[in-house]
């Protein structure tokens, strides 16, 4: 209580010429002897009854001097909330603001006919104060039940209060239910170019694909494709149409519209921007950066690297790879020369991983983006996801840093799109127009905000999201297309099952060449001596544990069918394109959706069939069906694998558990 006034007081005694310890060293004397008397007040009452009346008076008096002398502390009690909060905040002890209510409403009984001048007070203040009070008043009714009917009254005295002041009360507080609000998606995303889902009933005549060259569509048949996928006869006239003026002005001196697509793994995103980007620029003159794909990681940046490589030949276009393959020193010399005193590029297709890309341009090694004509963001998702590293601010910076050539500057100079309606009242416009892809791409606006998108264009194979109507409240994920000749299937199983499943899945039901996905590089490599152990299976293992170069001739092992079992952490998971894969499993349940789904991905390619198998624990069965049901999954089925069929395995399997044991210890002593 002492504390409490204390603390009060020196909050609004802000007199200069008293030192704050003096100040409060006479308060405290004062209260003291405030104590004291009330003390030898009650100790009267209690012994010397019949002295009460000539006491009793005296007392009086005393207390009338002393609520004079206190009269100025004491003001700072009208300001009831802000009371409340400077103790709440100035002292540990939560029950202080009650102690000071109770106390308060006391005095305020006894004072009586101050009351009304104290309630005057903060609607004197500002009108925000006069509806300050009702939650001042809802901390009041939480006292005890004795204090409640106390606590009505004045709510009631100060309703009426304002209205006999003139004040109008501001209002409105009361609880009302809570409406949800449900994701309303804008235009472009909720309403797509939709892409056929199924793609062999759905392939594309090469001839019948607006703006296709002659030369390209030669190099596709040679190539052994005479259709194409249903991703890029709509994907590949839409990009040639952007660039219909030549790629150094945007139509109509516009900038042109950026493009997003959203299609099921293996349907073919990789030609649907291979092909585009190289009829733009075959046409070029001089040999510039005009095309940037950028790719999570090395094994994929090879393979989009190769596809362009193979698509370029015959074209004079150059493509370089900066994925940290080479040394540093390598990828800088392949990408710019000097003849004469001048500097030449020798890219016209940089195939980068973000890393090694923001080393090239922070380390200045003779990249220049100034020219740059395509952003291809393949895997976006994950891409927006790295986005911390702050890749694509870098990347644009340096496309539009200017301080080359100053002709090259005047005449393609980069700039925002001007309001103009005629390309001839508009300068030239060196366009970057970025081309995003994936087979999971969010549909979440502000995530995909961050690429900074020129009024983007969707094309997107997914089903049931064509509305701009809220999604249905029950869905709380977004929603993925799944590729067509896909079963999935789910096998209950128990921890220790699991190796033994697998030799069952290769021995017994030959599903082989099967790739394997666990949640960890450890699982991968300890599963990997155990069937190495066990024998009869030619197994591999891929993760970050072996160098890029055992990675890339694991893959090419795995593809040439010399390896029946790939056990892999999600390294292999996204956009790795695998000829034969029959089946994966997913030996450890994924945790993510879009994990789950790049995983599956590896199989069913290019309208194949293939088969998926998750094993699920039973804790984690109902949480997993639900999270794929809810992502648009056509259907998971339950397998179950009888225990008699695993029988003839286990003792032999027990004895490999004994060896695999030792063989770890080894490991670790190492
Ligand atoms: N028109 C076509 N005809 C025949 N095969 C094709 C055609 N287009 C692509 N393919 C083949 O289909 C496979 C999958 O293509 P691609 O890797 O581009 O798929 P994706 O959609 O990028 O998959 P992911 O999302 O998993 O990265 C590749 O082997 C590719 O060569």
């Amino acid at each position: 209580m002492s504390l409490f006034l204390v603390n009060r007081y020196l909050g609004e005694e802000e007199d200069g010429s008293v030192s704050k310890e003096s100040r409060s060293e006479a308060l405290l004397a004062k209260l003291k002897q405030k104590a004291k008397e009330k003390q030898k007040q009650s100790f009267t009452e209690q012994k010397h009854e019949p002295e009460e009346q000539t006491q009793q008076q005296d007392v009086k008096k005393k207390r009338k001097a002393d609520k004079e002398d206190s009269k100025e502390p004491q003001h700072p009690k009208k300001r009831k909330s802000d009371v409340g909060n400077v103790s709440v905040s100035d002292s540990d002890n939560q029950d202080e603001p009650v102690e000071e209510t109770k106390e308060k409403k006391k005095k305020k009984k006894k004072k009586g006919g101050n009351e009304k001048q104290k309630k005057k007070k903060p609607m004197e203040g500002s009108s925000v104060e006069g509806v300050d009070t009702p939650g001042t008043e809802k901390e009041e009714q939480e006292d005890t039940d004795g204090e409640k009917k106390e606590a009505e009254s004045e709510n009631q005295t100060q309703k009426q209060t304002p209205a006999s002041t003139g004040f109008k009360v501001l209002g409105g507080f009361e609880n009302k239910p809570v409406q949800k609000v449900h994701r309303v998606l804008p235009q472009w995303l909720a309403q797509p170019d939709v892409i056929h889902r199924d793609i062999k009933s759905n392939l594309v005549p090469i001839c019948d694909v607006q703006g296709l060259s002659a030369q390209l569509g030669k190099k596709l048949q040679n190539n052994g494709i005479q259709h194409l996928f249903p991703v890029q006869a709509e994907v590949i006239p839409a990009i040639l149409e952007s660039a219909q003026t030549g790629f150094l002005i945007g139509r109509g001196g516009y900038k042109p519209r950026d493009i997003c697509v959203s299609a099921p793994t293996g349907s073919g995103k990789t030609l649907a921007f291979v092909i585009p980007v190289i009829q733009v620029l075959m046409e070029r003159v001089v040999c510039e950066v005009r095309a940037l794909a950028v790719l999570p990681t090395k094994e994929l940046a090879q393979q989009v690297c190769k596809v362009f490589t193979s698509y370029a030949e015959g074209t004079g276009l150059k493509v370089v790879m900066l994925a940290g393959q080479k040394a540093f020193a390598a990828e800088q010399a392949s990408l710019a020369e000097l003849r004469g005193g001048t500097r030449r590029s020798l890219a016209d297709i940089i195939v980068a991983t973000p890393g090694r890309l923001v080393d090239h341009i922070n380390k200045n090694s003779g990249l220049n983006l100034e020219h740059l004509r395509f952003l291809i963001i393949d895997e976006a998702d994950r891409m927006i996801d790295s986005m911390h590293q702050s890749w694509l601010s870098q990347v644009v910076k340096a496309v539009f840093r200017s301080g080359s050539g100053a002709e090259a500057a005047a005449i393609f100079k980069r700039a925002e799109p001007a309001h103009v309606t005629a390309a001839s009242l508009s300068p030239p416009q060196m366009p970057l127009q970025k081309l995003l892809f994936s087979a999971t791409l969010t549909q979440n606006p502000e995530k995909l905000q961050q690429l900074g998108l020129h009024q983007p264009r969707l094309f997107s194979s997914i089903h049931g999201q064509t509305s701009s109507t809220p999604a249905a409240p029950t869905q709380k994920q977004d929603r993925f297309d799944f590729p067509q000749g896909l079963t999935e299937y789910y096998v209950p199983c128990t921890l220790s099952k699991k190796p033994l499943l697998i030799l069952h899945f290769i021995l017994r039901l030959k599903l082989s060449p099967i790739l394997c996905f666990t949640n960890s590089r450890e699982t991968a490599h300890r599963l990997f001596l155990l069937m190495q152990l066990f024998g009869g299976v030619q197994a591999a293992e891929f993760s970050s544990r072996l160098s890029p170069g055992e990675r890339k001739k694991t893959l090419k092992e795995f593809e040439q069918g010399k390896i029946q079992l790939l056990i892999s952490t999600d390294a292999a998971a996204r956009g790795i394109d695998i000829n034969g894969v029959k089946c994966v499993v997913n030996y450890d349940a994924p945790q993510y959706i879009r994990t789950y789904i790049h995983r599956i991905g590896r199989t069913a390619r290019a309208g194949k069939a293939g088969l998926a198998f998750t094993f699920l624990l039973g804790v984690q069965e109902k949480n997993f069906l639900l999270m794929v049901q809810e992502a648009g999954s056509p259907g998971i089925q339950r397998q179950i694998v009888k225990p008699e069929n695993l029988k003839s395995m286990e003792a032999r399997y027990e004895q490999t558990l004994q060896e695999l044991a030792d063989v770890i210890k080894e490991e670790k002593a190492k």
